[in-house]
Parts: structure tokens; sequence; C-alpha cells
């Protein structure tokens, strides 16, 4: 008889992820298994999935665990590993609740951009502490097709470059990667933002995600694009002392990010859980050949 795996599905602001629960760490989820669960036709469908473990059991969190006992093991949706997912925070909060082992308010989630600090609400949203923004220096351009921009390169953990442009349909079909230089700008490949203004401290935006392709929605691309516009429009918290608080809509939704005097980021916003399921082992091994 074929043993079965169990799943949820979820998604924040239309960033969708595959859930696999997995408290001691026991299922084997090599590159290829994950690609395969993502898959939007031959597997469940996930821009990535979120390996949910006790930090006490993977030997990437086990210095984290005396200050969150759970684990986000994220993976990209073709099976790279990423440092850092906002998106994906909130929405395995939101699993935790789901599934009882947290409740409404505060909790510490082990991610390997370190231990973030969420907060889920009673009014459904969740708020993520996503830490301090890093802005490399130097020059850097994207393209797509004939044009290309300057890019304001942002580090959330993980790295962005964060294009202002006119028009988002200028941006093309985001698909496939946008070129970028200098190439030492991201050893690692980039997620690329592009930005256009929608009114004071709103901005809309569309995104290609490292490792997915163009998303609905990316938290950490967010939270780069507001701290890119507020140095581009002069604010700087940490120079004012007050809080900036930046709209962003993505193609998937609304999120809040608010830059505070002392650089933390917090983002808020929806995160859901779409359904529960099995996967089948059988499939699986079979996907895997
Ligand atoms: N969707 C995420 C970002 C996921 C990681 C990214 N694709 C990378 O490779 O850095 C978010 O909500 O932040």
């Amino acid at each position: 008889m074929s043993t079965r795996i169990a799943f949820l599905k979820g998604h924040g602001t239309e960033n969708d992820f595959v859930i696999v629960p997995d408290p001691e760490n026991a299922v084997d989820l090599s590159p290829a298994a994950v690609a395969a669960l993502c898959d939007r036709r031959a597997g469940i469908g996930g821009d990535g999935l979120l390996h949910v473990v006790r930090s006490a059991a993977h030997p990437e969190a086990k210095a984290m665990a005396s200050e969150a006992e759970w684990f986000m093991d994220y993976r990209n949706g073709d099976g790279s590993i990423a440092e850092m997912c906002g998106n994906g925070v909130r929405v395995f909060a939101r699993y935790l609740q789901h599934a009882g082992h947290v409740g409404e308010g505060d909790l510490a989630v082990a991610t390997r951009g370190g231990v973030k600090a969420v907060h889920i609400a009673k009014d459904g949203d969740v708020t993520v502490g996503m830490g301090r923004a890093r802005l490399p220096e130097g020059e850097v351009t994207v393209s797509v097709g004939e044009r290309s921009w300057p890019a304001r390169n942002v580090n959330m953990g993980n790295p962005h470059a964060v294009a202002f442009v006119d028009d988002l349909a200028h941006a093309g079909d985001l698909f496939t990667p946008p070129p970028f230089t200098p190439a030492a700008a991201y050893p690692d490949g980039v997620n690329v933002e592009f930005v256009a203004d929608r009114g004071p401290r709103h901005v809309a935006l569309r995104v290609h995600e490292r490792g997915v392709g163009e998303t609905r929605s990316c938290g950490t691309g967010a939270c780069a694009v507001a701290v890119a516009t507020a140095r581009r429009d002069g604010a700087d918290p940490a120079v004012t002392g007050t809080p900036v608080t930046y709209t962003v809509d993505l193609p998937g939704g609304r999120l809040l990010i608010t830059e505070h005097p002392d650089g933390q980021i917090e983002m808020t916003g929806p995160a859901v859980i779409v359904a529960t399921g099995e996967i089948e082992a059988d499939w699986l091994e079979n996907a895997l050949r």
C-alpha cells in the first residue's frame, strides 16, 4: 500500500506555497522532489514550498531552537534554497495557528535569515519583523528585451534589484530572469522588482523571483521596494527619527511596509490556508525517476 505525505496549500497575497508539515525532519525533500511538488501541471503547484520542521530537528536551525520552536525550511519552486521568504513566513505562521501549535498574538519563527518576530492579529493579518535592509553601493542595470533601467541593490537577507519604471507593462514578460550588470553584483542570482508610483508613499510593483519566475507577490521584494523608494524620495527614518510606511500594491494584493528609525522593517498582510491533502508517495517516487 502506498504511503502518503500530508500537505497543505496556502498563499500570502497570492504568492502560493505547498506546505509540508514534517516536525521531525523525516521527509526527504530533494530539490527534484520540491520542483515536482511545485509543478503547476504535473504536481500540486506553488511558487515555493514551506517545509515545517522543529528547529531542534534541523541541522540548519538547531542553534535557534531555544528562541523559536519551528523552522521555516523555505525552497523556491525550482527546488533551490533561498535565504528568506517574507510572504512565506506569514503563511508559515498561519499554518502553525491552523494546526493548533500557536494562537493569535506573538510568536518567533526560525528562518535561514535568522529568528523573525511574527504577530497574528485578531483581524487576520499577519505582521513579520523582517530585520534591516542592506543597501550595497554600486551601479546596477537590469534589462527586459531592448529596454534597460538603473536599479537599486537592496538586500533583505536575499538579493533584490529595484528598478523604477513609468509603466509596469514595460517590464514585459518576466518569466525568464531579466539580465543584469555587473555580474559581480549578484553572484547567486537576484529577484528583480519593477516599480511605478501610485501616489504619496504608495507604489505598485511587478516582480521576477529568482528560482520561480514572475510571481503575484514577493514580501522581501515589497520591503526592498519600500526602502528603495524612501531613499529615492529622500526619506530615511534613521535621519528623521520618524517611521515611514509605504503601501505596496502587487498583482496579488496589498502589503504595508513600515521602516522604523532603528532600521527595522515590518511587513503586514494577509495569509491564507486554502486546502489540506495527501501526497501519494508512489507518485513522488515515479516523478523522480
Ligand atoms: N516570495 C518570497 C521570496 C522567495 C525567495 C526568492 N525567490 C529568492 O530566491 O530570494 C518573498 O515573499 O519574500
